[in-house]
């Protein structure tokens, strides 16, 4: 039956993503009621896993069943495992709310979510026991915790019935590309993380600048620190184009603001952290007023190409403009400012 928005179980989850995700909550009240339900329920299942991977006061011995176990947890009313602080200790200790509000989704969105999140938890026990070493671990670890994240959206929005199918590797890339925004810009603070260090930058990058991760914060090697910031900024980028790809193929322009507006954010994060040693002196943040103008700005793939434009010229990188040009070739508006 239709849920009465004053359903406890449906109040909490909003008022849930709310707190954990200003701008999240934002971008999703744009999705239509039924996937807008579907997708809030995704996130908070997703947020809770994460709460559980980043809790370092929880032993591996208990953890490890818990991620591997969490898919199906979320069928289970009575399930909750109290870790986490603030917002996030509220999520794990009321998750039964959640496991309800999750009963309530059709059946095809409850599989799609149980799928993705047995997959994630399996991921995450596997990084428990192996440190992110060489790029093609990164990839891997980000696609556990990012790039799954992309099939699981796009599997939601083939259910609503408002989008096709996207190829894997499009959707692991959009998952991706705003992974890796958060790793670099998040180096100091993962860093410090207090009792152990969380360190995602992969060794086969910053083993040519340092002998630690950790030494890229210190003042006399901030030379080598910005040069390994840039080679991190610049694998990122790799993701663009099949970002772009993949934007370009959305037609519901709800559905299209939900996914540019987190890309076009990290592409603006991005640009703050090239070539910036403030990187390693402090979190990077994009300026709220700036974050505003975004989410109310980012409507159709002109305003996309405009921000990657943007972004490319701060690279001075021919490389990046060629692509974003060869990519807006039909679109007048970005030609012009090709041609400016
Ligand atoms: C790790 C991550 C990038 C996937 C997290 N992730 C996102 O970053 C959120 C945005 C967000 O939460 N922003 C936070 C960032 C922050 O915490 O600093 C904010 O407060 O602005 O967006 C993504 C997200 C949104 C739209 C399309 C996506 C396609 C593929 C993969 C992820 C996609 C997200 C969608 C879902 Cl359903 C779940 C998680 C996410």
């Amino acid at each position: 039956e239709k849920q009465i928005p004053s359903q406890p179980h449906w109040a909490f989850c909003y008022i849930m993503i709310h707190k954990v995700s200003r701008s999240f909550s934002l971008v999703i009240q744009q999705l239509p009621v039924e996937l807008r339900d579907a997708v809030c329920i995704f996130y908070l299942v997703l947020r809770a896993l994460d709460t559980v991977e980043d809790d370092t006061s929880v032993a591996t011995e208990v953890k490890v069943p818990i991620l591997m176990s969490f898919h199906r947890h979320v069928y289970d009313r009575e399930w909750h495992f109290s870790c986490g602080t603030k917002d996030y200790k509220v999520l794990m200790d009321q998750f039964h709310h959640v496991s309800t509000a999750f009963l309530e989704l059709g059946k095809h969105y409850k599989e799609a979510i149980e799928d993705i999140t047995m997959r994630m938890g399996a991921g995450m026990a596997k990084f428990i026991y192996k440190e992110v070493e060489t790029i093609d671990d990164y990839d891997e670890y980000c696609h556990y915790v990012a790039g799954l994240v992309g099939l699981g959206l796009s599997k939601l929005f083939f259910i609503s019935g408002r989008e096709d199918s996207v190829s894997d590797s499009l959707c692991n890339s959009m998952g991706l590309f705003l992974q890796k925004t958060n790793i670099i810009r998040d180096y100091l603070e993962d860093i410090n993380e207090v009792p152990k260090c969380r360190m995602f930058w992969p060794r086969q990058i910053w083993n040519k600048y340092v002998n630690k991760l950790e030494d890229l914060k210190y003042e006399e090697n901030s030379v080598k620190a910005v040069q390994c910031l840039n080679e991190m900024v610049t694998n990122a980028l790799a993701h663009v184009e099949d970002c772009l790809t993949y934007m370009s193929t959305l037609r519901d322009p709800a559905i299209f603001r939900f996914c540019a507006i987190p890309q076009v954010m990290a592409i603006g994060t991005l640009a703050k952290c090239y070539n910036n040693i403030e990187v390693f002196k402090g979190v990077v943040k994009m300026r709220r007023g700036l974050t505003a103008k975004v989410i109310d700005q980012t409507r159709a793939m002109a305003d996309v190409y405009g921000a990657f434009f943007d972004f490319s010229c701060i690279l001075k990188s021919k490389a990046c403009r060629f692509l974003i040009y060869q990519k807006s070739l039909f679109c007048p508006v970005i030609m012009c400012l090709f041609l400016k």
